[in-house]
């Protein structure tokens, strides 16, 4: 289940709760229980995965979510597989975690592992969300945003695609804000 940290320390994890709190943002965060993961649990123990691993993957996940890409009308997806031997690991965490847009939505559900996405509130303050298995969350065109994995370096996750080149990111040049170690 997903959790929220704002910039004032407060920790949120009421569904409902962080749901309000992103609003006004258009990010939409969604739990579905079961998910799709006890589908294929050897799979998903796994750190590297052959590039036809991740079609089953995906295509067994699609059979059970297909609504999600009839509704949002998403004409591709993948699946995101962050573990700690991943090719240019570094270079990669290195190109999320700064603040960016995109020109088309970017949706994912979270199968395995942990992701932070951090936001901008209309206040200018900046918020933490953590997604866990079975969280699936969308952030709409044009909503700045920076993504990191959690310590733990695991996350699978299926990404929806509703243009043909994915998520491009344009890099905003905004600051992260550390909300632990602000000055008080
Ligand atoms: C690793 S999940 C998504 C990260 C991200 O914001 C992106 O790829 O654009
Ligand atoms: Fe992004
Ligand atoms: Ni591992």
């Amino acid at each position: 289940m997903a959790i929220l940290l704002l910039d004032d320390g407060t920790v949120e994890s009421d569904l409902g709760e962080i749901s309000r709190e992103l609003s006004p943002l258009g990010i939409y965060l969604k739990h579905y229980d079961p998910g799709t993961s006890l589908l294929f649990p050897n799979l998903i123990e796994q750190d590297v995965l052959t590039d036809s691993e991740k079609r089953f993957i995906v295509e067994l996940h699609n059979g059970v979510f297909e609504f999600l890409q009839q509704e949002n009308g998403y004409v591709w997806c993948d699946l995101l597989n962050l573990h700690p031997g991943s090719f240019n690991l570094e270079t990669l965490i290195a190109g999320y975690n700064r603040y960016h847009t995109h020109t088309a939505a970017e949706p994912l559900y979270i199968l395995a592992g942990e992701m932070i996405f951090g936001f901008i509130r209309p206040d200018g303050s900046q918020v933490q969300l953590l997604v866990q298995p079975q969280d699936y969350i969308y952030i709409p065109a044009g909503v700045e945003h920076w993504c990191s994995p959690t310590a733990s370096l695991h996350c699978k996750a299926v990404r929806y695609f509703s243009t043909a080149d994915g998520w491009v990111p344009n890099y905003t040049g905004t600051h992260l804000r550390d909300s632990l170690n602000k000055p008080r």
